[in-house]
């Protein structure tokens, strides 16, 4: 027990932290400094009722790992209004806005979290346009919707909207900073 925990693990105040961590937190750091692309990027993806509904959520939830993006938090739960207008702040004046709020408050969603290189970006092109009739064959909505009043599925839109919106639905504590086997050089745990 001695040997497999003590060469890989330090102290730091009242806890053991895997010096592996401390590790990869540091090349993250190098890598940030160094401008080379930013792995810990983060977005919002939130399920709409109608994905909820129709049971694509295993589907939604393939296309991100199958891309290679890695899952750091995850819930289930009924939107409030409140939650829902300052999600929403920017579309208030908007003539649709009570009808998004109806539509999002009218069963659970499912929102997560998403990290990754450029996840912010690459989400937006695997959702595909806010109108349904308009995105690609091969996005979500291209693939899942028809008109933009149910189109299935939130993405964040920027890096800062993402930060605000993860602030927004989740506590930092729901967040799981996990290492990813393949980011590391065995799979010794
Ligand atoms: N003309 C419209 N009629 C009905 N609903 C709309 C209309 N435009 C937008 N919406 C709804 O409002 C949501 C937010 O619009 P927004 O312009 O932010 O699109 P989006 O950024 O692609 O979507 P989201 O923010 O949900 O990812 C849309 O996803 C859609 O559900
Ligand atoms: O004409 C519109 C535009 C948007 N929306 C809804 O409002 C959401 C947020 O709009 P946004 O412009 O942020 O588009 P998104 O970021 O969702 O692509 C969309 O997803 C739609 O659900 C709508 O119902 N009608
Ligand atoms: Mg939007």
């Amino acid at each position: 027990w001695k040997t497999r925990i003590s060469p890989d693990r330090v102290h730091s105040s009242q806890t053991l932290i895997p010096k592996r961590k401390l590790c990869i937190s540091a090349v993250y750091e190098l890598l940030r400094s160094s401008g080379l692309p930013d792995v810990r990027e983060r977005t919002l993806i939130a399920i709409k009722p109608d994905g909820v509904q129709r049971r694509l959520v295993g589907q939604i939830i393939h296309r991100f790992e199958q891309r290679g993006f890695k899952l750091v938090g995850l819930k289930m739960l009924q939107a409030s209004q409140d939650v829902l207008s300052e999600h929403y702040c920017d579309l208030r004046t908007k003539p649709f806005y009570n009808s998004l709020v109806r539509y999002m408050t009218s069963g659970p969603l499912v929102v997560m979290v998403w990290e990754g290189h450029n996840v912010v970006q690459t989400s937006r092109t695997m959702v595909g346009n806010t109108n349904p009739a308009e995105a690609q064959a091969g996005t979500v909505r291209g693939d899942f919707s028809i008109h933009v009043s149910r189109n299935v599925v939130h993405a964040s839109d920027s890096v800062e909207g993402a930060q605000k919106e993860i602030q927004l639905w989740f506590q930092t504590k729901d967040l799981l900073d996990w290492d990813s086997w393949d980011q590391t050089s065995t799979g010794d745990v």
